[in-house]
């Protein structure tokens, strides 16, 4: 007679990144059994199995994918690079090969960690439903290559295999390697005096938990005629925030001063323009990291904030960390990064 397990078992593949780690250190606290996929591994569990290998050959995925239930597929190159290849390798061509091997190894679940940003081209959205229509004019690589990523995955769901697309947005918490280190970084280079436009543009950023819950819950509800199936979801902390208050909450908290003079959003998103532009050129001779590439600028000044309702309806998604709680728990978190005196 066959065993059955009372919890599913998972594949987080980008289990030692950002939001993959937290999510396997939450999926073993709600006793899912575990395996991760990654290209290395940072840290070590014994509840674990580790698979080290390229999502974009389907060989390297097989073995991690044996009897799973769900797999997560939250790995992606850092959203601040610039280099297309990559980004179309892995987010396109790479997701495709996920797919393929979750069918070859009978996975029925498949859960992706898409963006919000999929509808993002730089102008307001408030409030956004996710039957906004994709960007037509992707800001940079990472978004374009998200957009094809999600396509991908949603027009893939059929009888044999549920899929489901998460779009959360700004993540923050403990361990992020992105928001926080690069708040930090501008701070102690004389770069967080400025706020991009009026400073009264909303925007979401989501608590790490709040999105591995949403992601947990996602993939519950993939079952055989569920309505989420072959859907993509918000998942936000349900309260949007001044960009530039969450940013000065952050910077207070780690003992930095807030910033303070107004630049003109346009202004500065057309000269962030023009520095790409000339960054491209330069390129063969000389790489140069933005800190004001025209994504950041744009985020910065501009309104974005989506609705969540899809989620509570169809799988009962609340956010479980509420914003202030959040702030806290991230600011404690990050105490080698405080200012020293
Ligand atoms: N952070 C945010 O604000 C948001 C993130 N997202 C999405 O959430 C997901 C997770 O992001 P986050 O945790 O911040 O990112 P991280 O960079 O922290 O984690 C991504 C992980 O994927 C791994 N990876 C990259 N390429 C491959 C590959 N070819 N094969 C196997 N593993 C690979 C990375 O390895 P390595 O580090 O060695 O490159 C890393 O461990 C991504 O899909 C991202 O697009 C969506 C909305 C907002
Ligand atoms: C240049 C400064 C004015 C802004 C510094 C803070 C930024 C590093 C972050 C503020 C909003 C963040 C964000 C992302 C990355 C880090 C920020 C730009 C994403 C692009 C990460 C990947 C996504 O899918 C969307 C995110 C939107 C918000």
């Amino acid at each position: 007679m066959a065993v059955r397990r009372s919890k599913k078992k998972c594949l987080v593949i980008g289990g030692c990144g950002f939001l993959g780690r937290h999510l396997v250190e939450e999926l073993l606290e709600r006793d899912y059994t575990v395996n991760v996929f990654d290209m290395r591994s940072t840290f070590e569990d014994e509840m674990v199995t580790f698979f080290i290998g390229d999502l974009c050959k389907t060989e390297d995925l097989l073995p991690a994918m044996e009897n799973v239930d769900i797999v997560f597929h939250c790995a992606s190159p850092a959203p601040s690079s610039d280099n297309y290849q990559l980004f179309y390798r892995v987010n396109y061509e790479g997701t495709k090969s996920v797919i393929s091997a979750c069918k070859e190894a009978g996975v029925q679940r498949l859960v992706l960690t898409s963006s919000a940003s999929v509808v993002f081209e730089g102008v307001d959205i408030q409030n956004g439903s996710e039957d906004l229509p994709y960007a037509s004019h992707p800001i940079d690589y990472y978004t374009e290559t998200k957009i094809l990523q999600e396509k991908e995955v949603l027009k893939s769901n059929c009888e044999d295999l549920h899929t489901i697309a998460v779009r959360p947005h700004g993540i923050f918490g403990p361990r992020d390697p992105q928001l926080v280190p690069t708040v930090v970084d501008m701070a102690r280079k004389g770069k967080s005096k400025y706020i991009i436009g009026d400073g009264r543009n909303l925007v979401d950023f989501t608590y790490v938990k709040n999105v591995v819950h949403g992601h947990i819950l996602a993939g519950e509800s993939l079952d055989e005629g569920s309505v989420t199936c072959g859907k993509a979801y918000h998942i936000t902390n349900d309260d949007p925030i001044y960009f530039w208050d969450f940013l000065s909450k952050i910077l207070i908290g780690l003992g930095y001063a807030a910033p303070r003079y107004k630049i003109p959003y346009t202004l500065l998103f057309y000269i962030a323009l023009v520095v790409q532009f000339f960054c491209t050129l330069l390129k063969p001779l000389v790489v140069i990291k933005l800190t004001f590439s025209p994504m950041r600028v744009a985020l910065a000044g501009t309104h974005h904030y989506y609705s969540c309702e899809r989620a509570k309806n169809d799988f009962a998604y609340k956010p479980l960390v509420n914003m202030d709680k959040a702030i806290d728990l991230t600011v404690q978190s990050y105490a080698e990064l405080r200012k020293k005196d």
